[in-house]
Parts: structure tokens; C-alpha cells; sequence
């Protein structure tokens, strides 16, 4: 079915709920089977912003390709919004929950040969969408990511960080309800990441979308989250998870209050040198 114009705001509605139940992940691999994620759960309100952090090979990663339909889980179930990702008894995930998904890398993966909208617009050509509106909404979505004087550029004109904003930008094109993002701003110099953290705080602040982040830096897992869950070293399992009440919009002052410091030794401390 082809869609249709219309006039919602380019990212209107809110995030939906990620519901993990006895989700676990063992890979068949050639010398055995590696066992990646003991079962886990895990509930994600709608709206909320959950940041996964954890040691090299704690199945951060895993866990995240499994929410977004990438891998299927060995056990356990997924919802999105109350809907199966995985119905049958095969890995393929449900349409209608991978609608509600919006996956970043930790490399943009632009077409070097695409302008920045037709990067970004990419998405709904699979679907059919006609020219203006893919030009449309590309470039509403330009816009919100600080984007909107680049849409002719290609990208190798553009810096990692702009890069990485053309990638958030075609992961919001199909309007998905829930953003996953796996070590997105991990390749970037620390100003720039800085900036991205401010800019990616603001459009899920502005958008209400549900957003699920894989980090490593403690940091950063502090600045961005409302929940902070720890994964244990390999395989994996939920350590602990930390609620974090600083006021929205936050700045990077943050990071000098006395909770701040509190919050990243503390974490600092469950990890004892795993990372
Ligand atoms: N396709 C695969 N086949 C076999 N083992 C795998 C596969 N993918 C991941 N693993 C193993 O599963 C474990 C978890 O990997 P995963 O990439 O999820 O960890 P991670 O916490 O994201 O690590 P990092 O922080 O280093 O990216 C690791 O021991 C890894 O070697």
C-alpha cells in the first residue's frame, strides 16, 4: 500500500512500550555455542529514554538487535506497544512492530553517491513514496537534526558528526515510535559528541520518542538517561539499574553536580575495570 500525504508534524505521536521477557540470546558458533544473554527482563515505559551499558561482550549489542528484529531472541519474548516481535515459530520479526523501529549505528553508513534528503528520504523509497513528499520530509527531518542548509551535499562534504545526524535523520523518515541506537556517537571527538548528546536529548524531548541507547562511555549513559541498566560480564544479565531524576532540558553543567559524580562512581564501581 502506497502512503499518502498528510499533515501530521514529521515526528508527531508518542513512543510506545518495549516489554523484554525472558529474552536470552546463544549463538551457534563453529567452536560451540556461545552464550550471549542469560534471560532477561526488562520494561521500557513509553516516551522513556534507557541507556544499556556494560563491559566489552556483555551482550549489549545482542540485546539491542534483538529489540530491533535484526536477530531473533534463543528464548523469551519481545513486545512493541503490546505487539509480538517475533510471532512464529521462525526468526522473522512482525511487520507492523518493525514499523515502530528506528534503528542508528555506530557508522552512519551513507551512500556516497546520494545527496544528504535522498540519504535520509531513502527509507521510503522501498515504500513507494512519490519524489516531493520523500523531498518533503526529508528535509522537515534535515531541519530538526540542524541539517537544512546541507540537503544538496553528499557526504563526504559533511563531518562524522553531520554524517551521524543524516543517519538519525533516515532512522526517524518511516516515523518510527521507538529509536534504537547502538554506540551512536561512539566514533565521534568528545566536543562533538557533546553536542550530539545536547542535540539528541532535545529531538527526544521534542518528539516523545521511546529511545533505547548502547554505550560504553559512563558518562554519557548519565547525561542522556532516565535509567541506566547494567549488564554484567559475559554472557550478560541485568546488573542494575539506576534511576536518573537530574531536571530536562539538562546541559553539560550537569556533569559538575556532586550527583552527577555520585551516579558515575557509583557506576564505576559495578563495573570494576570490565569495561
Ligand atoms: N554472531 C555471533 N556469533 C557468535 N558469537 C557472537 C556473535 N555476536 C556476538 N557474539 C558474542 O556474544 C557476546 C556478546 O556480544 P555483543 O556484541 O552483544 O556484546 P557487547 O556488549 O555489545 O560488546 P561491545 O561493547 O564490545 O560491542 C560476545 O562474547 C560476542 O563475542
Amino acid at each position: 500500500m502506497t502512503e499518502t500525504t498528510d499533515d501530521l508534524p514529521p515526528q508527531a505521536g508518542s513512543g510506545e512500550a518495549i516489554s523484554v521477557r525472558g529474552v536470552g540470546k546463544t549463538y551457534a558458533a563453529g567452536a560451540g555455542p556461545v552464550r550471549a544473554l542469560m534471560p532477561t527482563d526488562l520494561e521500557v515505559e513509553p516516551g522513556e529514554f534507557v541507556v544499556l551499558l556494560g563491559p566489552s561482550g556483555c551482550g549489549k549489542t545482542t540485546l539491542l538487535r534483538m529489540l530491533a528484529g535484526l536477530i531473533s531472541p534463543t528464548e523469551g519474548t519481545i513486545e512493541i506497544g503490546g505487539r509480538p516481535l517475533f510471532t512464529g515459530r521462525d526468526a522473522t520479526p512482525a511487520r507492523d512492530a518493525l514499523g515502530s523501529l528506528g534503528f542508528v549505528f555506530q557508522a552512519p553508513n551513507l551512500m556516497p553517491w546520494r545527496k544528504v534528503w535522498r540519504n535520509i528520504a531513502l527509507p521510503l523509497e522501498a515504500k513507494g513514496i512519490g519524489r516531493a513528499e520523500r523531498k518533503r520530509r526529508a528535509t522537515e527531518l534535515a531541519e530538526l537534526v540542524g541539517l537544512g542548509e546541507f540537503l544538496d551535499h553528499y557526504p563526504k562534504q559533511l563531518s562524522g558528526g553531520m554524517q551521524q545526524r543524516v543517519a538519525i535523520a533516515r532512522a526517524l523518515i518511516h516515523r518510527p515510535s521507538i529509536l534504537l541506537m547502538d554506540e551512536p556517537f561512539g566514533a565521534l571527538d568528545a566536543m562533538t559528541r557533546d553536542t550530539m548528546n545536547l542535540l539528541l536529548q532535545k529531538l527526544w524531548q521534542d518528539t516523545g520518542k521511546t529511545v533505547v541507547l548502547v554505550t560504553h562511555s559512563i558518562s554519557e549513559a548519565v547525561f542522556l538517561a532516565d535509567r541506566v541498566v547494567l549488564l554484567s560480564h559475559r554472557p550478560g544479565r541485568v546488573q542494575d539499574i539506576l534511576d536518573v531524576d537530574f531536571q530536562r532540558p539538562r546541559d553539560l553543567t550537569v556533569s559538575a553536580e556532586p550527583e552527577f559524580g555520585d551516579l558515575v562512581s557509583h557506576l564505576r564501581g559495578q563495573l570494576g575495570g570490565q569495561q
